[in-house]
C-alpha cells in the first residue's frame, strides 16, 4: 500500500540544543534505514518550510502508524497521510 505523508516539523524553542541534535541524527539514521529497507520510497524536502512530503510503501495503515509514531521527531511533527490509489491515466 502507498502513502503520501507530509511532515510538519515545530521543534520547541527552548529544547537543549544538544537533545535537539541528538534528535536529528537519530531521525536521519532512521530515516535511510527505512530508506534503505524500500519502505521510505521518496523523501523531498518542501522549498522554504521545515517540512516534508515523503512516499511510503509498507503492508497496511497498522504498519505505516507503527513506522511513523516511532520516528525520534514523531513529537514535534504535525503529519498528514493520504492513502494512494493507481491512477487510471498513469502509463507506469
Ligand atoms: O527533516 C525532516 O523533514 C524531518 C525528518 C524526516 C526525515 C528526516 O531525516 O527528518
Amino acid at each position: 500500500m502507498l502513502y503520501c505523508v507530509e511532515m510538519d516539523v515545530a521543534i520547541p524553542h527552548g529544547l537543549d540544543p544538544d537533545h535537539v541534535a541528538r534528535l536529528k541524527a537519530d531521525e536521519k539514521a532512521r530515516a535511510q534505514d527505512l530508506q534503505r529497507q524500500g519502505k521510505w520510497l521518496h523523501l523531498w524536502r518542501v522549498a522554504g518550510r521545515y517540512a516534508n512530503v515523503s512516499i511510503f510503501e509498507v503492508e497496511s495503515h497498522d504498519e505505516l502508524h507503527d513506522l511513523l509514531s516511532g520516528l525520534p521527531l514523531f513529537p514535534f511533527m504535525t503529519m498528514r497521510v493520504r492513502p494512494l490509489a493507481r491512477h487510471p491515466s498513469a502509463i507506469g
